[in-house]
């Protein structure tokens, strides 16, 4: 087998395998279905060649697990097949009583992956009757022969052929009485009354017969059905397959005695040369003509003749006497008897019955009740065979069919003896030696232009990858391009014509070279589509992902945003609102301002009790700073204070009573505040009047608390007088310094009214009691430092409520109550202060703006 594999079938001698070979190439190739047909009469070794054929597939396809296992239902279909539909003739001795159509169906790497049986009229009169010589169905034999002791107890058998009619027992399920009847009773119609009517000897053997036969073809039947299901082209039944048909049907046969199944089977091998005729020799020598080839007719016996004569309506064939066929085979003569009734192939209505009654689930699905309802009377066996027959060429012609023609070599089944009469006879019959005439003048191969182009367009640069003109014209460039030699090959009008299998073989050997580099280019354009596909898939996605992507982004970006302008937001009210009351949001500023305002005083507080300074504060510092201010200004103050000496003690003392008798009521306090309060104002040349004055003038319990000149207003029309002013802790001293004469002396207690001048000038009145006066008035003085004065005769006196601030003029005074006379002080704006002697007897004070 392995010789017969990937080699051109020219190249190596003539075999099945070759031709099988072929066949498989063109299938897997060109994925064209193929049927070969094998004929050749009964024992040629039609089916001894089929069975090669199967196992070169086999040995050819692929062998993978799967593959193996539906190869080997295929190849043990044939034993169970052969068991029962093959017997033992007179003309071979395992001879196919049925005929067998086989489809092996082939994935697109041409591998088996199921099949397909079409079975052909079995001869099933064999069951219950056989010539001498012959045998019935093997199943039987293997059956008594080959099963054991307990399966032929259970089928109530004994080994021993002898004993057995025909094969019969109980392999049914139905009741034993009611079949005891339907074989000894017929029901028939009389009168629309069913009667029953007891048959005669021969018509119960008859129904016997028929029973025994309907029951084994179906039984057949339904093997054949049952092999089929396991062959289904399994799950993957969506994968396009191609199929190639084995035809092995039963051979031309002869016999001493032939009957209707010799008229079947020989009718059957008649249409099948007819078939063989009409595809090789007439339709063949047709084309050329058809197709302009030129061509010398060769002669040949068509059968067609025989073939219409059995088919065609209204041609009888009497059934009295013996008649003779003149087969294309050979003269065969048919005995009429009992033709009418296997042609009718008639079961008694009654045993129908009772089979379908059956609790035998296979003999059931043989026998259906559908078959029982109908009233329609069943077509002739004949009938039957013929319209099968028909539909199997319809399905052979629908093929690209290959030839096996099976040669028997002598009639006694002898091995190693040719018989040349036998055999030049079937060489003869067959016509093969026209068909050889026939094969050499004419043309091996024809493919029609387009098909031709097609597949070999690639071979040849101006028809690759499209040829732009004619079919015709493409070929011709291309067999151009190939250096054909004009005798190799002819032009039809559809079809080129190639001479010799070698030239088509070495065109396709460049095809099957040149074939991996178209691959390579499909390949590659496929794969560029599969990747752009998922290219533009990916792509498409990507947007969608990037599009949700950009969504959920901006989504999240534009709540940022939301919360960061709410924060802001929030941020802002909280500073704008941040002197206002607190609330959550200007919690943090206020907070804030405060810290950093305490960060603020904490560096610029005022250092001493001077210093006015104070940062402004945030509004909810307000009252914080208001109060830490005074708290710092008393802290300050006390600082201030315990760091004085009794001195600075009093002088502050003084200056804080200066303050509260003249702010804001007399102009010129802001000059006195700079200057020391100091007791001593006398100048340097009369600085020894302090210490005369204190010894010689003042009672010794009496202390100098002040001394200052200044200038005294005579009552004589205002005459100023230089006079030393003294004030001890009682009394007031006016005396003159150049005689050391006291004019005035006041005790406290006495003074009722001190008054000043709202002005800046140094006017000091004292209103002396008019008890006091004598021949005096009022003491009206000059002093030089008027505040600091006036101040310590208030601190002496303790009676801030004597003093009197006199804002406008005139001032009324006493110039001598004993005469009790008034005088007037005016007071007057100019440009130099002076106190002098005014108009009318008036003083004048000038003050300056
Ligand atoms: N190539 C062969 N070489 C030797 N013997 C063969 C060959 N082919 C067939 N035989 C013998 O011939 C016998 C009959 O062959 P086979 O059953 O294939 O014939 P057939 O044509 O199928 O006959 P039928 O039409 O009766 O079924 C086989 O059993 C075998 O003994």
């Amino acid at each position: 087998m392995k010789g017969y594999q990937k080699v051109h079938f020219f190249e190596v001698s003539p075999h099945v395998y070759a031709v099988t070979d072929s066949a498989y190439q063109s299938l897997k190739e060109e994925n064209r279905e193929q049927c070969l047909l094998i004929s050749g009469e009964s024992g040629s070794g039609k089916t001894e060649a089929s069975k090669k054929v199967l196992q070169f597939v086999a040995s050819a396809s692929g062998h993978k697990p799967r593959l193996e296992a539906v190869k080997d239902k295929l190849l043990q279909s044939n034993p169970v097949l052969e068991a029962f539909g093959n017997a033992k003739t007179n003309r071979n001795d395992n001879s196919s009583r049925f005929g067998k159509y086989m489809d092996i169906a082939f994935n697109y790497l041409g591998d088996p992956v199921g099949g397909n049986i079409l079975n052909y009229l079995l001869e099933k009169s064999r069951v219950v009757h056989q010539y001498p010589g012959e045998a019935n169905f093997h199943i039987f034999y293997q059956l008594i022969i080959g099963g054991d002791d307990e399966l032929l107890r259970d089928l109530h058998l004994r080994r021993n052929i002898d004993l057995y009619y025909y094969f019969s027992n109980g392999l049914l399920g139905c009741s034993c009485d009611k079949l005891t009847d339907a074989l000894r009773y017929r029901t028939i119609e009389v009168q629309r009354e069913s009667v029953k009517k007891p048959l005669s000897r021969d018509m119960a053997i008859y129904a016997r017969d028929a029973l025994a036969k309907a029951i084994y073809d179906r039984l057949f039947n339904w093997l054949v059905a049952r092999l089929n299901a396991s062959l289904h082209v399994g799950d993957g039944g969506d994968q396009r397959t191609t199929v190639m048909g084995i035809l092995d049907i039963y051979g031309f046969e002869i016999f001493e005695r032939n009957s209707f199944e010799q008229f079947c089977i020989n009718f059957c091998n008649e249409k099948l040369q007819q078939l063989f005729i009409q595809l090789t020799l007439k339709s063949e020598q047709e084309e050329y003509l058809k197709e302009g080839i030129e061509w010398i007719p060769v002669e040949y016996f068509n059968n067609k003749v025989i073939c219409d004569l059995i088919e065609e309506k209204h041609k009888g064939m009497s059934y009295l006497g013996d008649f003779r066929l003149v087969h294309y085979a050979g003269d065969v003569t048919y005995s009429t008897k009992g033709f009418l009734d296997k042609n009718n192939d008639q079961l008694f209505r009654d045993l129908l019955e009772v089979m379908s009654e059956t609790k035998n689930a296979i003999t059931k699905s043989m026998f259906t009740t559908s078959q029982l309802k109908s009233k329609k009377l069943p077509e002739t066996a004949g009938t039957q065979f013929k319209n099968s027959l028909n539909q199997l060429l319809v399905i052979l012609m629908s093929k690209e069919p290959s030839y096996i023609r099976c040669i028997k070599p002598n009639d006694y089944k002898k091995s190693g003896n040719f018989d040349n009469k036998v055999v030049s006879h079937q060489v003869k019959y067959l016509g093969l030696m026209e068909n050889l005439r026939v094969r050499r003048a004419g043309f091996a191969y024809r493919r029609p232009y387009e098909v031709f182009l097609k597949r070999y367009k690639c071979l040849c640069p101006e028809t690759w990858p499209f040829y732009k003109g004619t079919a015709k014209n493409g070929v011709i460039a291309l067999l151009k391009h190939l250096n054909y030699p004009n005798d190799e090959y002819a032009l039809g009008r559809t079809k080129l014509f190639i001479r010799f299998p070698k030239t088509l073989f070495a065109i396709e050997d460049a095809f099957q070279l040149a074939k991996h580099r178209i691959a390579a280019i499909i390949q590659k354009i496929w794969k560029g589509r599969v990747q752009r596909k998922k290219y533009l898939k990916m792509r498409t996605a990507a947007i969608v992902i990037e599009k949700w992507m950009r969504r959920y982004l901006a989504k999240k970006a534009a709540e940022r945003r939301k919360k960061a302008v709410q924060l802001i937001r929030e941020f802002i009210k909280g500073f704008i609102t941040r002197n206002g009351a607190p609330t959550p949001l200007n919690k943090r500023f206020i907070k804030m301002s405060q810290s950093n305002f305490l960060k603020l005083l904490a560096q610029s507080l005022p250092k001493n009790v001077l210093d006015r300074s104070w940062p402004s504060c945030p509004e909810s510092c307000k009252e914080a700073s208001k109060l830490l201010r005074a708290m710092h200004i008393k802290w300050l103050a006390r600082k201030y204070m315990l760091s004085l000496t009794p001195d600075q003690k009093k002088q502050f003392e003084m200056k804080v009573l200066a303050e509260k008798l003249f702010k804001g009521k007399k102009k010129g306090y802001e000059m006195s505040i700079g200057p020391k309060f100091v007791v001593d104002r006398l100048p340097e040349d009369q600085k020894m009047l302090k210490q005369s004055f204190e010894i010689n003038q003042m009672p010794g319990d009496q202390r100098l608390k002040y001394i200052a000149p200044v200038i005294k207003y005579d009552r004589h029309g205002y005459k100023p007088r230089e006079r030393i002013l003294v004030f001890s802790d009682k009394t007031l001293y006016l005396f003159e310094a150049k005689n050391n004469k006291i004019k005035h002396c006041l005790n406290f207690n006495t003074i009722t009214e001190i008054l000043v001048t709202t002005e800046s000038d140094s006017l000091l009145l004292i209103r002396i009691p008019p008890e006091l006066k004598k021949d005096k008035g009022d003491l009206i003085l000059n002093v030089g430092h008027l505040i600091e004065a006036v101040t310590t005769l208030i601190d002496l006196t303790k009676k801030p409520e004597v003093l009197k601030m006199a804002d406008n003029s005139p001032i009324s005074h006493n110039l001598n109550e004993g005469k009790g006379k008034q005088g007037v002080i005016d007071i007057m704006q100019g440009d130099a202060p002076a106190i002098v002697k005014g108009k009318g007897g008036h003083l004048l004070v000038v003050v300056c703006p």
